[in-house]
């Protein structure tokens, strides 16, 4: 799992070790200089990761963006590290002040250094944007954990000029593949270092190095997606302190007294998590999970979700939906069974129109009594899982997927058991019926803003699909982005609903227990249809059904490499 910290639980956990006289600059600054020095020696070039000849360091050529702080302190004592290695190191700093002793670091090590505050500088501006460009490796060091709002100044019209030409030059030759490979020092200058937003320019890093720990933006989109690979060095912080020095201050406030503001799961989670039978289960105690889907204008989501719910190893799918779409189920997934019957589960709402669009533009007859009868089937299994209908009538409370038309159909509050998963223009359409002004590019350009208030809303535990997916639950916020940009095609939500209905089902009681337990499933759901849309067709276009197809191979995978991780113990 990974793990991210605010800028302010940071600068907590460094405090200790800055009072002590810890050089953690030093380390900081070799670590980036070691990273840089292996990505030299590999030839790597911009956005490629690998592939070229070994080269030799002399002759290389490095440019560091240097701004006002730290930040660029650490590049300029990494960039002496690497003149002293032969590279030759120019220095842009866009401040008039930057860090005095990396600066004389640098000079002392034979690196060079422009000014680009001094007006001769500015007078050669694109001279100065192809020096960069043409250097083997940039090291952008503009900002780090101090960073305020857009870049600003010379450094913000910098990344803004060199952002444009990296890109007109990249998209005339199809490739990154002749432009210099970016290390982002600590983060990619100018994104939001806490919420992960990109509120104007950014240089895109094909690595980052971050120091102490993961900052939340780089996992949080649309700033992940600018990051690239991230290396984490190490500098001994005692991060079980962060939450003290982080409570109030920045825009994130952390999850409790101590703790991650934002987590990643990694592949080798899943096996932890994934609901494996024993000698003892049967289909029952798997997990039974009923399905609320489609309608006789969209059948195939509910073939879809039913799919991957069989697909990802559910005890049990009870199909709920009109005849003729309960045909086509059927015949699609010989599995499922159309009839009622007590569940541990529901999936949602895919292939339902909303409330409002319900059938507005069709017949007024047996589409329309169809969609009626999937809008009262949602709202009592609604109502059971929000604890709405008393547990002698309806039962004991279960979790739920809540997906595109039921989530028109939500009650005012709903336990973190219940667990909606809107596109951004569903979550959008959300908070507007809850009084929210707010669009679709609202809440793409802040997806983690939006899915807390929507969260804090409606009390549910909130998945917002996306690019990268976000998931906000009581007092935890995951971030997952491993899948393929293939995965935006019709029916892959749908998939979603279903694998993630079949991890509710399986872990039903904790999860109605636990308030965080819905969240870390739908983030391992998310992770696991992310390597299913890899593993149905690697490099390629894919079909939403061939995702359900790949999950049983996807999920055999990460539990076989569970099985290594236990037996090397
Ligand atoms: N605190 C520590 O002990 C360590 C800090 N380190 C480095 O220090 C960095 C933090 O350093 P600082 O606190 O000096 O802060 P930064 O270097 O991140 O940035 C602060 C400076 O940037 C300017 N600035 C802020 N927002 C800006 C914007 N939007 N546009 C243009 N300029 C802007 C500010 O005026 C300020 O001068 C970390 O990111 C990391 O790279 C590392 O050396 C490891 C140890
Ligand atoms: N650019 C992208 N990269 C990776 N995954 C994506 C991207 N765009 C969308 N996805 C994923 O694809 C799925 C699309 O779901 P959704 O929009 O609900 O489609 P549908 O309603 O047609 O099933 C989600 O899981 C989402 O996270
Ligand atoms: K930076």
């Amino acid at each position: 799992m990974i793990e991210a910290f605010t800028a302010a639980q940071v600068r907590a956990a460094e405090e200790p070790l800055l009072a002590r006289g810890a050089p953690l600059m030093e380390r900081a600054a070799f670590a980036l200089a070691t990273v840089v020095v292996q990505d030299l020696r590999r030839g790597r070039r911009g956005g490629s990761d690998g592939g070229a000849p070994a080269r030799r360091l002399a002759g290389a050529r490095a440019v560091l963006l240097v701004g006002s702080g730290n930040n660029g302190g650490d590049a300029l004592f990494a960039g002496a590290y690497l003149a002293r290695r032969g590279v030759a190191v120019q220095a842009v700093c866009t401040s008039g002040r930057p860090h005095a002793d990396g600066l004389s670091a640098l000079r002392r090590a034979g690196g060079r250094v422009l000014d680009l505050t001094a007006p001769a500088e500015l007078a050669r501006w694109s001279h100065v944007v192809d020096t960069v460009l043409a250097a083997d490796v940039v090291l952008d060091g503009l900002v780090g954990i101090g960073a305020t709002g857009a870049l600003r100044g010379v450094a913000g019209d910098l990344v803004a000029a060199l952002a444009d030409e990296l890109a007109g030059r990249a998209a005339r030759a199809g490739s990154r593949a002749g432009l210099p490979w970016v290390v982002a020092v600590d983060t990619p200058s100018g994104i939001g270092v806490d919420d992960g937003s990109v509120p104007g320019p950014v240089l895109p890093a094909d690595r980052t190095v971050t120091f102490g720990a993961h900052k939340p933006g780089l996992l949080l989109p649309p700033a992940t997606h600018l990051a690239g690979v991230v290396t984490l060095v190490d500098l001994d912080l005692d991060l079980g302190l962060a939450g003290v020095g982080g409570a109030g201050s920045g825009p994130i406030e952390p999850v409790g007294p101590v703790g991650a503001a934002v987590r990643r799961l990694e592949r080798a989670d899943v096996a932890r998590l994934w609901p494996v039978p024993g000698s003892t289960d049967q289909k029952y105690t798997r997990g039974v999970l009923g399905v609320v889907a489609g309608t006789p204008t969209f059948p195939g989501a509910a073939v879809l979700a039913v799919s991957a719910a069989v697909r990802a190893g559910v005890g049990m799918v009870r199909y709920r939906g009109p005849d003729d779409v309960a045909r086509v189920v059927v015949s699609a997934r010989p599995e499922a069974v159309p009839a009622e019957g007590r569940v541990q589960a529901w999936a949602l709402g895919s292939g339902v129109p909303a409330a409002e669009e319900r059938a507005a533009l069709r017949d007024g007859g047996g589409v329309r009594s169809a969609e009626a009868g999937q809008h009262e089937r949602i709202r009592y299994a609604l109502a059971v899982a929000c604890g709405v209908l008393a547990e002698d009538v309806a039962g004991p409370r279960v979790p739920a997927v809540v997906d595109a038309g039921a989530l028109s159909l939500l009650p005012e509050r709903c336990p973190p058991s219940v667990v909606l998963t809107p596109h951004a223009g569903e979550l959008a359409g959300l908070l507007r019926a809850r009084g929210d002004e707010v669009d679709r590019e609202d809440v793409e350009a802040r997806p983690l803003r939006w899915a807390r208030r929507a969260h804090d809303l409606t009390g549910a535990t909130v998945l917002l699909k996306g690019s990268a997916t976000v998931v906000v639950g009581p007092e935890v916020t995951w971030s997952q982005a491993d899948g393929p940009a293939w995965l935006a095609t019709a029916g892959s939500g749908d998939v979603l609903t279903g694998l993630l209905g079949a991890l509710l089902a399986a872990h039903g009681e904790r999860v109605v227990h636990e308030p965080g337990a819905a969240a870390e499933l739908a983030a391992a759901a998310a992770l696991v249809h992310g390597l299913a849309g890899t593993r149905a067709n690697p490099g390629g276009p894919v079909a939403a059904l061939d995702v359900a197809e790949a999950l049983p191979g996807v999920v055999a995978a990460l539990l076989h490499e569970g099985d290594g991780t236990r037996h090397r113990r």
